[in-house]
């Protein structure tokens, strides 16, 4: 801690501080003792759930201590909702980024030249903490005492290991290097073993100073299941029939029908993500499903901003037309909507950490809500092609493969509990709960049949590569 800086000994105040600025009655398990390690000045190391509630970790610290906590983040969006958020509640935060209009960018960097700036939570980019004017800034609120605290969010991007490794994470050991005594929270809701000490060994955080907080991945609330598929059989219409079966029980339910009628709640209103690889699949599967009566819009990267932001908007709404959103990745982490009850994977994702945070964007209520992963060797083959000829991400080849082959184990095995094999793979040792809110566990024997029937042999899609028959349909991704 810089000397002189005066960390208010709050842990009596957390309580009322969440109640009165981020208008929550309790902490969820685990949050008051990462905040008091925060808040005592200690580097702590977070890895939780998707939904755990990680950001609060970090915001009610700076709410409560003296001086700016600087958060640093890959994902823009997720910084402007949560700065919006913040404003919201009377807390004054700002993000710096490349979208950041001029006068409001000029409004921050004054503010940190003060040396004591009145802003209690600034969102930046790691680039932008890598530029010399900013850091100079910095410097002047470190020697005023008023630099509290740095939160790397999303620090799994910090590890050559981490599905989305980012070189310029590499980068923030400068804080460390220039302001030792400057406490750092770093959090993550996917790190293996290996990528949690790339992020202790790579940010400097202090081997005797430091709490490491790992709470389960699992999310009991959350149903997985995998359905097997072929190129010769189009889902759509099993997927359909899925959906419009959900509706129908809403309204079949008394019980539930009336609580909806009474909550001024439409019956076919059930939430959901259907994640696709390329953006003509959000296109023409938004299209066919509106067709068909859902009320289905696409969101991916090459969408105009306002569109984009309209369909967000009124997707969290719950507006009538914007039930279900066909997104690709760029509809990703950091999407914070409670009541979302399905998301499902219309191909097999790139890498398992992807996968497990966006089915993580389901059921953050903590309602039970589903997850469907469609399955085909052929997909698999197409994923593993997309990898070995994309060019722009050659440096942690190795990483993403072997996450992919945990993926397409993930899909193949037909005989262990999904909750299960999520856990293991971010190396928990205890068997998590599953009260059958998994397809392994709800019917063994007919999850066993569904592979069998549903999947084309490893001998029929070798034959099919061999006679050219099929290509990878890569068009690029998001
Ligand atoms: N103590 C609490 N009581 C009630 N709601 C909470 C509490 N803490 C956090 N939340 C809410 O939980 C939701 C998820 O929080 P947050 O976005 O921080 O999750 P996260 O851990 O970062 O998840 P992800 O890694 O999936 O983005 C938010 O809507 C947040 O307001």
């Amino acid at each position: 801690m810089p000397q002189g800086l005066q960390r208010t000994n709050s842990c009596v105040d957390i309580d009322f501080t969440l109640r009165r600025k981020f208008k929550r009655t309790a902490f969820r398990p685990l949050q008051r003792d990462v905040i008091v390690a925060a808040l005592a000045g200690d580097d702590v190391f977070v890895q939780a759930a998707t939904g755990f509630g990680k950001s609060l970790c970090f915001q009610l610290p700076a709410v409560i201590d003296h001086g700016i906590t600087i958060v640093i983040s890959p994902l823009l969006a997720l910084m402007t909702d949560q700065v919006n958020a913040l404003r919201v509640a009377d807390i004054a935060a700002g993000t710096i980024n490349g979208n950041t209009p001029y006068e409001e960018k000029q409004r921050l960097l004054q503010d940190l030249a003060t040396g004591h700036p009145l802003t209690r939570l600034l969102y930046v980019t790691p680039e932008q903490c890598a530029a010399e004017g900013f850091r100079k800034h910095l410097r002047v609120v470190y020697e005023q005492k008023e630099l509290a605290r740095i939160a790397v969010d999303e620090a799994h991007c910090i590890s050559e290991w981490g599905h989305d490794f980012r070189p310029s994470f590499k980068e923030l050991r400068w804080f460390r290097d220039n302001f030792p005594e400057v406490p750092i929270i770093c959090l993550t809701a996917t790190a293996t073993e290996q990528v949690r000490n790339d992020c202790i060994n790579i940010l400097g955080l202090s081997p005797t100073n430091l709490k490491v907080f790992t709470m389960s991945t699992s999310r009991k609330n959350l149903h997985y299941e995998v359905r097997f598929k072929s190129d010769e059989e189009d889902h759509f219409d099993e997927f359909l029939g899925w959906l419009k079966g959900a509706h129908r029980r809403r309204s079949e339910n008394v019980v539930r029908r009336a609580e909806l009628v009474k909550e001024g709640k439409r019956l076919d209103n059930v939430s959901g993500i259907i994640y696709t690889i390329f953006r003509q699949d959000c296109e023409t599967l938004a299209a066919r499903l509106r067709h068909c009566g859902i009320g289905a819009k696409p969101y991916h990267a090459g969408l105009p901003n306002n569109e984009k932001n309209e369909t967000l908007q009124r997707w969290v709404n719950n507006d009538i037309g914007y039930d279900v959103i066909v997104a690709t990745t760029a509809f990703g982490m950091g999407i914070d909507k409670e009541d979302v009850r399905f998301v499902v994977h219309w191909q097999l994702p790139k890498s398992f950490e992807g996968f497990y945070q966006e089915a993580g964007r389901a059921g953050r209520d903590g309602k039970a809500s589903i997850c469907i992963m469609y399955y085909s060797r052929e997909d698999r083959d197409r994923a593993y092609n997309r990898m070995s000829k994309d060019s722009k991400e050659k440096s942690n080849l190795e990483a993403r493969v072997k996450s992919l082959n945990a993926l397409v184990a993930y899909c193949e095995d037909v005989e262990t509990c999904r909750h299960r094999i999520i856990t293991k793979y971010f190396g928990e040792k205890e068997i998590p709960e599953c009260e059958y809110a998994c397809d392994w566990h709800k019917d063994a024997a007919k999850l066993k049949r569904a592979k069998q029937n549903g999947l084309q042999s490893e001998e029929w899609v070798s034959t099919q590569r061999e006679m050219g028959r099929y290509d990878s349909g890569y068009d690029g991704y998001d």
